[in-house]
């Protein structure tokens, strides 16, 4: 006997969802299919695994399928398998809830959104997965029962505001998911969807790889017009990654993408290998076209699947390809592996380490011959993905040279674009011999930083580093090409050098009418700054603070407090700009005056000046604008 069903509503931002889907924003309606198709296969994946790994579960694994059921009469078709199905819970929970990470950003941006293909792209990114289907029906019924259970659990919803749900006492094992289809209207792309033609096309466009068989009753005329009805299974289920790349059409590797990552747009890259030998396998690997919502947030899952001998495996296997290449998608089918292999045991494998090499070098390859071959592709691979990227030069030391390769970055070289080491390695002046950089939390403020004036009046190009990641590798890339990487917010920089009348002279002269006055600023700014002395940096600014070559900088200094860490407070020291009249008149007052109080507001007035000018923060701000706020008085 059934329980009595009950009702649920659907949270908020489900519901808005719901609302997209019903209202059929996504043109290409014919994706359900793919959707509900791709959930019964997985289902099927599991409940082979789950027979394998528990002898005591009492399942059918006789005969693996997906069946497509039409009615025409009633218009409804269900898509049922005899996977592992769900259990009441795991309905509440995965049906129920589709708002998923990212949902609300994702509502954002579609209000954002005006232009239509855009939107597409968007939604198509998130995937609708199950949900889909109200693009299509008007009453979505879902009849499950779980693997090793007695009763089975009934959804139903028409996708307003609620959907409830019942136990029932008989269900078979799987899943049943049986759409009530809205009519038929060419003109807003629904098709008939009880007619076994249009459905084989869809499947055969969408699902043809899919590994078990996808059953449907169809017509057939014999030679003597006869007409009778029977079951055929309408995919081909070849392994796409065993088949010649030459005999795969891109459609079809694109389709099968959309398959293994819910990603409804095409990807932007297709990577297909074998290695045979000792050590047989094959990988068909996948760039994605648009970076996830939880690309950087603990949980997302690494994308690659591994199958032995054809046969799924696992999901999200993290001994195939690090952390950092954690976007790319695929399979990878390796033929000498135990089909009970754990992920410990993958994690220890000699092997499985040699193909991890193996597949990280054809990664980064793919993206340098990108870089060379469609420099616009790359470019969108690398705003996607370059912040993942970078990531391995921290924790990748064996491939940092190549990622440094195909690597990009602001510079200033160019406000719009971004620029490759190689390139600024090319405009380099004569004799220029670092790369110069500067870390900082957003273009606009490096750009603008103190810091950077003297290296934009001499031409000096510097690259603009704003990711939170690039405080990390930065500090210990050795090199590139030869050429060192300096902070120009770091250690002493003496451009000088590089003028070719060289300023010497004038320096030593300067030095020494600034001497007193920057020991006296130093003793007095002493709890702030290791040091005050004087600038080549500068050029408009007073003045600017800068790190000792060795020390670590503010940001990172930020960003390791964040994480939990103990790090003493660093202090840096304090550049002033003879030639800026109000270093010039500091100096000329000490000399009239000595020390007073005024002068000693003054220091501290240019130090917090100097914060501020590259962004950062004062330790005492409101001690800091009653300084200020005296000063203006007297100046009216
Ligand atoms: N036929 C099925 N058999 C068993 N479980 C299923 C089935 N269909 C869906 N599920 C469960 O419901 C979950 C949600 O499905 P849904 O299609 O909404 O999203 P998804 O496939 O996980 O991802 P996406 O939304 O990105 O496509 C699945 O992850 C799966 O656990």
């Amino acid at each position: 006997m059934s329980t009595q069903a009950e009702t649920f509503e659907f949270q908020a931002e489900s519901r808005k969802l719901l609302q997209l889907m019903v209202h059929a924003i996504y043109s290409n309606k014919d994706t359900f299919l793919r959707e509900l198709v791709s959930n019964a296969s997985d289902a099927l994946d599991k409940v082979r695994l789950e027979s394998f790994r528990d002898k005591d579960l009492e399942v059918d694994t006789s005969d693996p399928h997906v069946l497509i059921e039409a009615d025409r009469e009633h218009r409804t078709l269900t898509v049922r398998d005899n996977g592992i199905g769900m259990s009441r819970d795991e309905v509440q929970e995965l049906i129920g809830t589709i708002a998923k990470s990212g949902t609300a950003e994702l509502l954002q941006q579609l209000k954002d959104t005006k232009d239509g293909a855009a939107a597409q792209e968007l939604i198509g990114q998130f995937g609708l997965g199950f949900y889909s289907s109200f693009m299509v029906a008007d009453r979505v019924t879902l009849l499950t029962r779980r693997a090793g259970e007695d009763t089975g659990t009934r959804w139903d919803s028409t996708g307003e505001g609620t959907y409830t749900i019942e136990t029932v006492d008989e269900a078979p094992q799987g899943t049943a998911v049986t759409l009530h289809l809205k009519a038929e209207d060419q003109e807003d792309s629904l098709l008939d969807y009880t007619d076994s033609t249009t459905i084989t096309n869809i499947v055969k466009r969408y699902s043809d790889f899919i590994s078990w068989p996808v059953r449907m009753e169809v017509e057939r005329t014999d030679s003597e017009g006869e007409t009778t009805r029977q079951i055929e299974t309408i995919n081909s289920m070849k392994a796409l990654w065993a088949r010649p790349k030459e005999e795969v059409a891109e459609e079809e590797y694109h389709e099968f993408y959309k398959h293994i990552s819910h990603d409804w747009n095409d990807p932007l890259e297709t990577i297909h290998m074998r290695a045979e030998g000792t050590f047989e396998y094959q990988a068909l690997l996948f760039i994605p076209s648009m970076a996830p919502f939880d690309l950087f947030t603990r949980d997302h899952k690494r994308g690659v699947q591994l199958y032995v001998k054809r046969v799924f495996i696992m999901d999200d296997c993290e001994a195939l390809l690090p952390e950092y290449l954690r976007f790319v998608k695929g399979v990878v089918d390796a033929q000498d592996l135990s089909l009970n292999v754990s992920r410990e045991i993958l994690q220890q494998d000699r092997q499985i380490q040699m193909m991890r090499k193996r597949l990280v070098k054809k990664v980064l390859s793919t993206v340098k011959d990108m870089m060379t071959e469609d420099p616009d592709r790359y470019g969108k691979f690398w705003d996607q993905f370059g912040q993942a990227v970078k990531e391995g030069l921290v924790n990748d030391l064996d491939n940092r040279d190549q990622i440094l390769e195909i690597a990009s970055f602001e510079s200033t070289h160019d406000p719009e674009s971004k620029t490759t080491l190689r390139q600024y390695v090319e405009r380099m002046k004569d004799d220029q011999d670092s790369i110069y950089y500067i870390t900082g939390s957003s273009r606009s403020k490096v750009e603008n930083s103190p810091h950077i004036e003297a290296f934009r009046d001499k031409g000096l190009e510097v690259l603009l580093l704003t990711d939170p990641v690039d405080e990390m590798w930065v500090e210990s890339a050795p090199e590139f090409d030869g050429k060192q990487f300096q902070s120009i917010a770091k250690g002493q920089v003496d451009l000088n050098d590089q003028d070719e009348d060289g300023s010497g002279t004038e320096r030593a002269q300067q030095e020494q009418e600034f001497s007193e006055v920057l020991s006296w600023m130093s003793t007095k700014l002493a709890d702030d700054v290791k040091e005050v002395r004087l600038s080549s940096r500068l050029s408009t600014s007073p003045a600017c603070v800068v790190g000792d070559t060795n020390d670590m900088g503010p940001t990172l200094e930020k960003m390791y407090r964040a994480m939990g860490h103990e790090v003493p407070r660093v202090k840096r020291i304090l550049e002033v700009n003879p030639n800026h009249p109000l270093v010039s008149g500091m100096r000329d007052a000490y000399g009239k005056n000595g020390e007073s109080q005024e002068l000693e507001e003054t220091a501290e007035l240019v130090h917090g000046m100097a914060l501020l000018a590259e962004g950062g923060e004062l330790r005492e701000p409101s001690q800091f604008t009653s300084l200020l706020a005296n000063r203006l008085a007297q100046t009216l």
